[in-house]
């Protein structure tokens, strides 16, 4: 598992261990990691002696970074420029040891540099960009050099990932002792570019603002068949998805769970024909309440939100096993009809809004803090909520959240949330707690969306194909 911390968590263990060590030595290890990152970028492009960077500088301790980095790039023969957003309030140590090393500070911007080093702001930033900083972020949108940001790229809300105004887009930022949100979350995160991470050896005790899984965490929660196991055992999934007009989403639902580690897919609907020709496995039943015996349920994609379909729901409800809802499921929530069958719950249960759905359901989109949206959206349905997106969100009731780092733009296509709905439903029902059971279903989601594109173009159905290939074996 990685994660990713608030600002002030941050600064409060930064100033725990700089109570520890000489002044100075943070900044020393920062921009000693920023240097060697930005010489390899120049390296991989040509050469180090000789080539050009150009420092965009800020007011704060993240010029401070990108100063002592420029002034080891100065010293390594590299021709470095420093255009500093405020020429009063330039990090004072960082500006004398670069002067010192050969670097110079200009007015203008230098026609052609190989690497740009984004220095304006990090953790100190509060709001959109303002006065020099903004010309700064704009003109250089128009610009073709690498960019490596220093800790964040200046302009995004480093606690939500928001974007209050235009900002740097980086190829890569180089970070600082752990990740921030906006790095891994919200509109921001893809302006990162590639992260890297330089040890400063903080200590981190608050609880990280958000997750991220990584493949050796699924791996470990992935439940593999033994020698005892039977089809019983090993977890039944109930379907209740898909109708006559939307069959699709019962096949695609089921394909989604037949990709997950359950013994058995028992599907209970009125696409029940189709279902039992196409999946020759599947046990198939019209009604959810004529399914057999299942240790969770899948209802919603497809189901419509007719008189039949509430009776639908409200059976899952009723039922005393994790229940994932999804699509039409939440839209029949909305209103209010099933509030308190839904609080009664006393088993798990994962909704699945996108944003649409979220707006419904919580009466505001998502916003600016998406992280935080969907904690109080948990808090409030006493239910984990699946926020779908580019990076699809995992909060818990009790204030848990997660955010998937293998997300693809090839999983925005019809039915995509249908497989994902199939596969969590499956990882529910062979054991998984329900937060474990979302985020290794998005995990894994977003890993078939990538090995499918690798084919062509991306239909649902071929993410339901590629999950089986990217399942822990
Ligand atoms: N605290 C530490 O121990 C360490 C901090 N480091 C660096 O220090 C950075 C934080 O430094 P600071 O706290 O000085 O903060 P920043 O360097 O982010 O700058 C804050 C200053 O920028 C200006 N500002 C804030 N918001 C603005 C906006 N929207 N538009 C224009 N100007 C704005 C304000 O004048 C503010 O004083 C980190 O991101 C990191 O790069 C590293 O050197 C590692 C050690
Ligand atoms: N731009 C994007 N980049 C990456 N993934 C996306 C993007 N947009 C949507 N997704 C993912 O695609 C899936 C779409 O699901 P959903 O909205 O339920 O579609 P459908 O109802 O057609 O199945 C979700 O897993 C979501 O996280
Ligand atoms: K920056």
């Amino acid at each position: 598992m990685r994660a990713a911390w608030r600002v002030a968590d941050v600064r409060a263990a930064e100033k725990a261990l700089m109570a520890t060590l000489p002044p100075g030595t943070l900044m020393a290890r920062a921009a000693a990691g920023l240097a060697r990152r930005c010489a390899i970028t120049l390296r991989s492009r040509g050469r180090l002696y000789g080539s050009r960077v150009l420092l965009l500088v800020g007011t704060g301790d993240n010029g401070g970074d990108a100063l002592y980095a420029g002034a080891t790039l100065a010293g390594q023969g590299v021709a470095v420029s420093a255009w500093l957003t405020d020429a009063r309030r330039a990090h004072v140590g960082g500006l004398q040891t670069f002067l010192a090393a050969g670097g110079r500070v200009v007015t203008e911007w230098p026609s052609e540099v190989d690497l740009v080093v984004d220095g304006m702001l990090g953790i100190g930033a509060t709001g959109a960009l303002r006065g020099a900083a903004l010309d700064a972020a704009t003109r250089l949108a128009g610009t073709t050099a690498p960019v490596i940001a220093v800790d964040v790229p200046s302009g995004v809300a480093v606690d939500t990932g928001d974007l209050p105004g235009p900002a740097v887009r980086a190829d890569v930022t180089v970070t600082f002792g752990v990740l921030k949100p906006a790095l891994v979350v919200g509109p921001a995160a893809p302006l990162a570019g590639q992260v890297e991470l330089v040890d400063l050896g903080l200590t981190m005790t608050a609880a990280p603002a958000v997750r991220l899984a990584e493949q050796a965490d699924i791996e470990k929660w992935w439940p593999h068949p033994d020698s005892e196991s039977d089809k019983y055992s090993r977890g039944v999934v109930g379907l209740a998805t898909g109708s006559a007009s939307y069959p699709g989403a019962a096949l695609l639902s089921t394909a989604g769970a037949l990709a997950g580690p359950t013994g058995m897919v028992r599907y209970a609907g009125s696409a029940h024909s189709i279902v039992a020709t196409l999946h020759p496995s599947v046990v198939v039943a019209p009604r959810v309440s004529d399914a057999g015996r299942v240790q969770a349920w899948v209802c919603g994609s497809g189901l419509s939100t007719d008189q039949r379909a509430r009776e639908e729901l409200r059976a899952v409800l009723a039922a005393p096993l994790p229940a994932v809802l999804d699509a039409d499921a939440i839209t029949m929530l909305v209103d209010g009809t099933h509030a308190n069958e839904l609080r009664a719950r006393t088993a798990p249960t994962v909704l699945t809004p996108h944003d649409g759905e979220f707006k419904r359901l919580a009466g505001s989109a998502p916003g600016e803090d998406r992280v935080g949206s969907a904690l109080t959206l948990a808090a409030w349905t006493r239910s984990v909520v699946l926020l779908k997106g580019d990076r699809t969100i995992v909060a818990s009731p009790d204030g848990e959240s997660w955010v998937n780092p293998t997300g693809t733009p090839s999983l925005a296509t019809a039915g995509s949330g249908d497989v994902l709905g199939g596969l969590l439903g499956s990882l529910l029902a062979a054991g998984l707690t329900p937060v474990r059971a979302a985020v290794a279903a998005a995990y894994l989601h977003g890993l078939a969306g990538r090995a499918a594109a690798e084919s062509g173009s991306v239909t649902s159905a071929d993410i339901a194909t590629a999950l089986r290939t990217v399942v822990p074996r």
